[in-house]
């Protein structure tokens, strides 16, 4: 962004709580280099460990996150088009938003079920679920209905399976959900002051009153996911923003609501380095000079007691539309999913709807009725007659886990899959049935074998014009 559309109020305003060891000068120079990228690798999906930095040469580490990379050059294609970003092995996202989820993990006592309140696009939930290794209940939130659907596409490519998506204001949950999770993320909507390297826009709709304005919804946000937390349990507050209206001031907001019952954990060691960005309170304000990266703002807090919230406006969900699957159900989808030499997870419970199976973490069972859910779990199958279509989701999250029916393609057929093409030509297909197909030992999703062919099933909105594939990849 040339340096003339920086406000002059908002660098004046930047000049006022700018640390002492950070000029504005570095600040505004820092503005017009556009920022490198960054990726996550996936855990989940078991990438081998340096696969996925091997693809990118002169990958740095990010060093608050084992899983973060900067790509000090970038590709000459589209990294969304990447066959391992496709089938989920990494994730596009901005260094130091890698931060909110390492400080709830490290400051949290357990991560057995926890609330994302404003998930969307989900680079934040996915990286939770990879820390939660896909065990426990996380629930994740989003106002947005566009943004939720991908959310939802972002959570299955990555082989999320222990979450379970809601669409309300988040200022609910605290009221809905009392003193019910271990930790909670609030990564509050904010006027993007941090962003402006990524996105030129970014200040385009910059004045004080609306930072005014969002900093209240920031206020009544950290109340209810304060509220929501369990006595004991741990909550990050976290933006892509810089000034302290919408930062230390919300934080204050929640001290000055509830006094002692809130302790501040510093995140003095998160990581070698972070002295750099530390703040008197132990909150970390990330300039975007420090580490090369957006500008962010990271706070920690637990809570020490239960709340009692005001619960007059709580409106319950209607009846739960889901029920256990029943006995010869299960063994009947087992006997199916034997073919794939795949057994059922004991982690996860088998629900049915109308002739459509699922699995839910058990973790989140004891809040079903209690909240409307736009969706839970993984889609398993859904039952025609006696047979089964096998879900997207269920191959991307559970693929790997398959011993037969699984058909390695080269590297021209994995590209025809993943531009919505039959595929041909591939040894040892049977005749009929559902079959999974991997590349590189990597799931892409399932087709049907037909005669001498595997019939395409991979969903429409995943289907790509030009994707890449490793070896055509310059
Ligand atoms: C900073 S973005 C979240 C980014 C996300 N955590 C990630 O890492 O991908 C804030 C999100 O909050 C959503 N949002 C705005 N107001 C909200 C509210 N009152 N309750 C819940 N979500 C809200 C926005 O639609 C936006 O998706």
């Amino acid at each position: 962004m040339p340096k003339n559309l920086l406000p002059q109020e908002f660098i004046q305003n930047i000049k006022a709580i700018l640390p002492p060891h950070l000029s504005i000068e570095s600040f505004v120079d820092i503005c017009q280099v556009p920022l490198r990228k960054s990726i996550r690798i996936n855990t989940l999906l078991q990438p081998a460990p340096n696969e996925i930095g091997k693809l990118f040469s002169a990958a740095e580490p990010v060093p608050w996150c084992e899983q973060g990379l900067w790509l000090n050059e970038t590709p000459d294609y589209q990294l969304g088009n990447h066959v391992c970003h496709l089938n989920g092995q990494f994730y596009i996202q901005e260094a130091s938003s890698m931060l909110p989820p390492m400080a709830l993990a490290h400051v949290a006592k357990s991560m057995n079920l926890v609330l994302d309140m404003a998930s969307a696009p989900g680079s934040k939930t996915t990286q939770i679920a990879g820390l939660m290794n896909n065990r426990g209940g996380l629930v994740a939130n989003e106002l947005s209905a566009s943004r939720l659907k991908f959310l939802h596409a972002n959570l299955q490519r990555c082989g999320v399976t222990n979450a379970a998506l809601t669409h309300f204001d988040a200022a609910i949950f605290g009221a809905a959900l009392p003193n019910t999770f271990d930790a909670v993320l609030l990564d509050a909507p904010c006027s993007g002051e941090g962003s402006l390297r990524k996105d030129p826009d970014a200040m385009k709709n910059w004045n004080m009153e609306s930072i005014e304005r969002i900093s209240e919804v920031q206020k009544t946000l950290i109340e209810s996911a304060f509220h929501a937390l369990k006595a004991g349990g741990a909550m990050v507050y976290s933006t892509c923003t810089l000034s302290a209206q919408e930062n230390q001031n919300v934080c204050q907001h929640l001290l000055d609501t509830f006094g002692d019952n809130v302790e501040v954990c510093s995140l003095h060691d998160l990581f070698d380095g972070a002295a750099q960005s530390v703040t008197a309170e132990g909150y970390l304000h990330v300039w975007p000079q420090i580490y090369d990266s957006e500008g962010f703002f990271v706070a920690a807090f637990r809570k020490q007691s239960a709340t009692a919230p005001d619960q007059s406006e709580v409106r319950r969900p209607g009846r739960f539309p889901y029920h256990f699957a029943k006995r010869d159900d299960i063994e009947q989808l087992q006997q199916y999913l034997d073919g794939f030499g795949f057994t059922l997870p004991n982690d996860m419970e088998l629900f049915e709807r109308n002739d459509t199976f699922w699995l839910f973490p058990k973790a989140l069972e004891p809040l079903f009725g209690k909240l409307k859910f736009q969706r839970i779990g993984i889609r398993v199958a859904e039952r025609f007659k006696r047979n089964y279509k096998l879900d997207h989701g269920f191959a991307i999250a559970y693929g790997h886990q398959f011993k037969h029916l699984t058909f390695e393609l080269n590297a021209e057929q994995a590209q025809e899959y993943l531009q919505g093409r039959d595929v041909r030509g591939i040894e040892g297909l049977p005749n009929k049935g559902e079959c999974l197909a991997t590349y590189e030992g990597k799931t892409l999703g399932f087709g049907k074998a037909v005669a001498n062919r595997l019939k395409n099933q991979l969903p429409r909105e995943i289907v790509r014009d030009q994707p890449v594939m490793n070896s055509t990849k310059k």
